[in-house]
């Protein structure tokens, strides 16, 4: 190997790729994202799964993408001609097992095997970050999965101890979630004053990571008109302000809360850099209508770097060759950004 091709080996993230649901738009997805040389320069990138699914994803796709394969993560770091992903190829399900666009057991299962082996990996110092393709949650839980979504899973396989949750990213405005995949009526039980700080330092800490010094955080009320002076709703009264109150005895200034259907007017408007919310849609209803082929899941909280695409399986138009890739695209370059961080001895997210 050369120097220079040495030296570009040793600065570049190694950025672990993952097909996704075999019977989602995962496959599709990523042939067109590693057909793209405009992104494969960001990282060392590993593409990890079955290879028949591998080749699937390809033909739905219409593209031929060149691999070199390897046989364990410890090979990836230091290989040269870095301008064509690696393969790591896993044996986790035969296509016998899987129905195009409906769940299933051995799908989920298979998802489980390979996100699980790219954690190890990550564990083990060999790889960076993670970018994975779409998951399907139903199909996990058939397949084994305990908790109530991925993120829960990643925590529990990474031994994490403090406060985690999905970060939803478009452009330059993050989300954090008090709640997140529970059924609605479970939302208040989740409603307390130390999640809510915990969710809002946790994202603002990664803002400030990210390079913004005083980030512009916002808290999000729950109830209708922010309880109208409490005839509807008393959380923000007594909830959710004196978390903001203790937020900002703690040097961390926030806003808030505010109505949550006029809140995200302020993020459109550019005066918010990151909004804390309630629960899962009130942040991703308004995500979706912004820039629904661009949002980026980033899961926080974690040591490695880990996002996806924030959409999912599509299972209404797999196998037809019409997914779109910018959001994977961008759950890439965000991996990209956050993994050299990582690299460079910075923490994630
Ligand atoms: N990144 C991930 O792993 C995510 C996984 N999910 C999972 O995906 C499954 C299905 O979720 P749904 O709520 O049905 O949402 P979905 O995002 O899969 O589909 C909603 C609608 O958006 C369309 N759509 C989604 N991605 C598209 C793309 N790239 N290009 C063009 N159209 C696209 C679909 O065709 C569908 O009409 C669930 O099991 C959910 O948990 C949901 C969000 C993120
Ligand atoms: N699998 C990632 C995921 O479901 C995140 O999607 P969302 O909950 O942020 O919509």
């Amino acid at each position: 190997m050369m120097k220079s091709d040495m030296t570009a080996t040793s600065l570049k993230p190694v950025v672990t790729v993952t097909l996704g649901d075999p019977a989602g738009i995962g496959p599709e997805l990523v042939a067109k994202l590693l057909s793209r040389a405009d992104l494969l320069h960001l990282a060392n990138v590993v593409l990890v799964g079955d290879r028949w699914l591998w080749k699937e994803g390809q033909a739905i796709a219409g593209l031929k993408v060149q691999t070199v394969p390897v046989s364990d993560f410890a090979e990836v770091r230091d290989r040269d001609m870095l301008s064509i992903p690696a393969f790591l190829e896993m044996d986790t399900i035969q296509a016998s097992q899987v129905t195009r666009s409906q769940p299933g057991a051995a799908a989920g299962a298979s998802v489980l095997s390979v996100l699980d082996r790219c954690m190890d990996a990550a564990l083990a110092g060999h790889i960076d970050a993670i970018t994975f393709a779409p998951l399907n949650k139903h199909s996990m839980k058939l397949g084994g999965l305990k908790h109530e979504d991925e993120l829960h899973h990643f925590a529990r396989h990474l031994c994490v101890k403090g406060y985690f949750c999905e970060f939803n990213t478009l452009n330059d405005l993050w989300t954090a979630r008090i709640s997140s995949h529970v059924p609605l009526r479970d939302v208040p039980k989740y409603l307390d004053k130390q999640r809510i700080i915990d969710a809002t330092s946790l994202i603002y800490q990664s803002l400030q990571r990210n390079g913004i010094t005083s980030p512009r955080v916002a808290v999000a009320g729950l109830n209708p008109h922010n309880g109208d002076g409490g005839t509807c709703g008393r959380e923000e009264i007594d909830i959710i302000a004196p978390a903001v109150t203790a937020l900002a005895d703690m040097g961390i200034p926030v806003q808030g809360p505010f109505p949550a259907d006029t809140i995200f007017l302020k993020a459109r408007d550019g005066e918010l850099d990151a909004i804390v919310t309630m629960y899962h849609d009130q942040g991703q209803i308004a995500i979706k209508l912004m820039g629904f082929s661009q949002g980026v899941t980033v899961q926080g909280g974690l040591p490695i770097p880990i996002t996806t695409p924030a959409h999912g399986t599509a299972f209404d138009i797999a196998g037809k060759g019409q997914a779109n890739v910018e959001a994977t695209a961008n759950a890439f370059k965000i991996a990209c950004r956050m993994g050299l961080a990582r690299l460079q001895g910075q923490v994630a997210a």
